[in-house]
């Protein structure tokens, strides 16, 4: 069964940042994740590209870690460079002076993450994200291998993401996102990575992941949201050697200080 293949992604009623809210939560309650299209203006999207292009082209994306931001332990060597991924990547603080178009959607990010958190009651309370990851696939069959972004409780509890790739053809260009089911292997979903794409998802073991070999440059903003507790308990335990690559990237957010804003 494919109950979720060729699945047709509906829009918000609005844009505002409660709508955005309210159509993300239902969805990744329903679904697990949750797409939305349409979310920027092209005139500023195409701004933001040009910013990461000129930050390409002057060096500032390096080689990506191993997946799942192992740098330790023996499993990390296993796997070498290659089978894992091939991506170049830029952290960027959201703040910088270099790239204000990209700090923009960083700041729409955590404005739409603020929201979610009041129908995120009880359940978590998101205080922090990472930095944001400006990742590069060059089309060279690029890809990243299956992965969970979280799987031992570090933190992480939505993985926001933004694609920025225009007239992508993924039967063409590939780059697809397939993010499986947790109950069943052979149930996934399929997302091409088109411009002006947003991305939500539990980082939790609820939606293993990869990155198809893409043929064609592919370009995306990453941040992970932190659940408080959850991140407070990591930062007592080992988990935290998960994401030790991630510790030097984390901006602790005040999001009340966004919603007051
Ligand atoms: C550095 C890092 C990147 C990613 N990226 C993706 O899964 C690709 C998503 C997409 O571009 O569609 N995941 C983890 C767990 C780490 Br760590
Ligand atoms: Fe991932």
């Amino acid at each position: 069964a494919r109950p979720f293949r060729d699945v047709i992604f509906k829009k918000p009623r609005s844009y505002d940042v409660d709508s955005l809210a309210e159509f993300v939560i239902r969805y990744l309650n329903k679904n697990n994740f949750c797409v939305v299209d349409g979310v920027f203006s092209n005139k500023h999207l195409q701004k933001v590209l040009n910013e990461i292009k000129s930050l390409n082209s002057n060096g500032y994306l390096k080689v990506g870690r191993l997946s799942g931001g192992r740098t330790s332990g023996q499993d990390a060597f296993k796997l070498t460079k290659t089978e894992v991924r091939n991506d170049t990547i830029y952290w960027a603080e959201g703040t910088e002076s270099r790239h204000p178009n990209v700090n923009k959607v960083v700041q729409k990010m955590d404005s739409v993450l603020s929201a979610l958190n009041s129908h995120l009651q009880g359940e978590y309370y998101i205080n922090g994200r990472t930095k944001a990851m400006v990742a590069c696939y060059p089309g060279n069959g690029s890809y990243y291998r299956r992965h969970v972004d979280n799987p031992n409780g570090d933190g992480r509890v939505i993985t926001c993401i933004l694609y920025l790739n225009k007239d992508w053809n993924a039967k063409e260009d590939g780059g697809i996102l397939r993010i499986f089911s947790a109950q069943d292997e052979s149930c996934y979903v399929d997302v091409s990575p088109e411009y002006n794409r947003m991305l939500f998802f539990w980082s939790d073991r609820r939606n293993p992941h990869e990155v198809q070999p893409a043929f064609r440059t592919r370009y995306a903003i990453t941040v992970w949201f932190f659940d408080k507790t959850e991140r407070e308990r990591a930062k007592e335990e080992s988990a935290l050697e998960g994401i030790s690559t991630m510790k030097n990237e984390l901006v602790v957010l005040d999001l009340e200080r966004i919603e007051n804003e």
